[in-house]
């Protein structure tokens, strides 16, 4: 089995080509959530965050599904998503710089930064952030930001929950210091406030227009990077009146480019890079 090695700010995946065979058919392959966990393994397997398939798709230029190391298929994945346009105009299945992306989270435009023929950076509308309690989910009534006080390890935190197709717990705090990212990360990714799990984001605000991330990724633990996590982290920012609407996120992989637009789309732009392309040796 041929795959190929990619990650955003080292958010590393896994990338299965399926794009001219749709192995989904062949029923020797469609247990992705057990590839997934088997090809994520840091040492049994290839070793990565995610993986990710490409495949055709009859309503967008292609389709991508994000398997995270547990196996969990989330809906949407920012890091990946670059990664996977990148690819799919550099292997050839599409000509241009503009393109659309199908995913679980709905279809995402896509806009490739090029120098003489090769994608140096990626932007990607991820579309308007869900805010009401059903849609991201979360036990809960409210019909607006969702700010809430929950009960973690024994201390009361209070969050943001946001979804950008997937859920995302957002605390913000003067100093990284003062928190377990770790523990507080694994306890809040299971809390029962969040019925389908959560993404966790550590946000500190440097400035109007720079915070700084950390993220306990839900199927994965602590990444070094998190696409949907930075958006939502920037959503939670403006809404809490915190910051500007174009932001520089710091997380530990690198820097992302995201604004959160007046008419509620949110833009983000970053890297996407080859690590290598490998056989699986059954
Ligand atoms: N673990 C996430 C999916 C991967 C998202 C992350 N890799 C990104 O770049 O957005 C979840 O279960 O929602």
């Amino acid at each position: 089995m041929d795959f190929i090695k990619m990650h955003g700010l080292g958010n590393d995946f896994v990338c299965l080509d399926r794009f001219l065979d749709p192995a989904e058919n062949n029923p020797a392959e469609t247990d992705y959530s057990e590839l997934a966990q088997r090809l994520c393994h840091r040492q049994l397997g290839i070793g990565g965050d995610g993986l990710l398939l490409i495949l055709p798709s009859e309503k967008a230029d292609a389709r991508m599904r994000i398997f995270n190391a547990d196996g969990s298929e989330p809906e949407m994945c920012g890091n990946g998503i670059r990664c996977f346009a990148r690819y799919i105009y550099e292997q050839g299945y599409v000509q241009k710089d503009q393109l659309t992306v199908e995913t679980l989270a709905g279809i995402k435009p896509i806009r490739l930064q090029m120098k003489d023929g090769r994608v140096y950076g990626v932007t990607v509308d991820m579309g308007k952030p869900r805010l009401s309690a059903k849609e991201i989910p979360v036990n809960d009534h409210s019909d607006r930001v969702v700010n809430k006080r929950l009960e973690v390890l024994g201390k009361e935190i209070g969050i943001t929950a946001v979804s950008v197709g997937n859920p995302h717990c957002v605390l913000f705090l003067d100093d990284f210091a003062e928190t377990d990212v770790l523990a507080v990360g694994a306890a809040l990714e299971k809390h029962p406030f969040f019925p389908a799990k959560t993404n966790v984001e550590f946000v500190r605000v440097d400035s109007g227009e720079e915070i700084t991330v950390k993220v306990w990724e839900r199927g994965v633990g602590p990444t070094l990077a998190c696409g949907t996590g930075a958006c939502a982290s920037v959503v939670a920012a403006v809404l809490n009146g915190r910051t500007g609407r174009r932001l520089t996120v710091h997380l530990p992989g690198g820097d992302l480019q995201i604004e959160y637009a007046e008419e509620g789309r949110i833009l983000m732009t970053g890297p996407a890079q080859y690590v290598f392309r490998g056989q699986l040796i059954d």
